[in-house]
């Protein structure tokens, strides 16, 4: 797994053309951690991760990554600066076996070793060397979203930036997903994710951050909130008890 560093996001503003979403966001990422981005919907948490990935109109603050402001770069280039995103829904070649697809992924990458690449990804995710030779359409949906995750990963990033990745997936089939996501973390890969399923989500990030109305309502410790309060912050921006919204 290639070495990480550290991501610092200060006074984040973005949306998109006119449209604020994200109102002052700050959060510092550490090298190495598992961040779960939670909220209730329309929070602005896929905005985030479109925002760090180049994807939106930067209205203000920055995002420090290797000593480089990187807020406004265009998405190929925060690629190229290590920073992988793997989008909610499929955005797989459906009608490419699943060798092709990582040859497509490889196609990104300068210099591509293209088959040290692919073999790069079948030895992180075993169960995809299984169906090299399977269409991606053809594929269960965990599969194909590990797939997704695959052709993100064999960018070797830095951070990887996970939008949703238990949508529309059966249980079985989310287990699998986050299983190879916890497997990821402990080989060292720093990771964003944004999940609905705040359960899971609470079961393998280390720190969970909530945002409402585009800001960081709570950061912390996943076993520092029950789901009755997680629940109550997602709806009013309180903790139980408290007068005044946090932050
Ligand atoms: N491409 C876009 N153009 C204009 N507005 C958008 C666009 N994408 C998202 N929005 C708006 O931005 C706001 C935040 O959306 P976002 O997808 O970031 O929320 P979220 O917290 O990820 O919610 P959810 O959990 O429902 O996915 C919403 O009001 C949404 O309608």
């Amino acid at each position: 797994m290639v070495a990480n560093s550290d991501l610092s996001i200060k006074d984040l503003r973005a949306g998109y053309g006119t449209l604020d979403i994200l109102n002052g966001i700050d959060l510092d990422v550490p090298a190495g951690q598992f961040v779960a981005l939670m909220g209730p919907n329309g929070a602005g948490k896929s905005t985030l991760l479109k925002t760090l990935y180049g994807m939106t109109t930067i209205k203000g603050g920055s995002i420090d990554w290797q000593g480089k402001n990187i807020a406004g770069c265009k998405s190929r280039a925060i690629l190229g600066e290590g920073i992988s995103f793997v989008p909610q829904g499929r955005c797989n070649f459906p009608v490419m076996t699943v060798d092709e697809n990582l040859q497509m992924a490889a196609y990104t990458i300068r210099d591509s070793k293209v088959k040290a690449d692919r073999d790069y990804v079948y030895d992180l995710f075993p169960i995809l060397k299984t169906r090299r030779s399977t269409l991606a359409g053809n594929m269960s949906g965990g599969e194909q979203q590990l797939l997704e995750v695959a052709m993100a990963v064999l960018q070797r990033p830095k951070v990887l930036l996970v939008d949703e990745p238990s949508v529309g997936l059966s249980p079985a089939a989310i287990h699998v997903v986050f299983d190879e996501l916890l497997r990821l973390h402990a080989a060292g890969q720093t990771i964003l994710l944004v999940e609905q399923n705040t359960k899971k989500a609470m079961e393998v990030a280390e720190r969970a951050v909530i945002l409402r109305l585009g800001k960081v309502i709570w950061d912390g410790l996943p076993k520092d909130i029950t789901h009755e309060e997680l629940g109550e912050l997602f709806l009013t921006g309180k903790m139980r008890g408290e007068t005044d919204a946090v932050h």
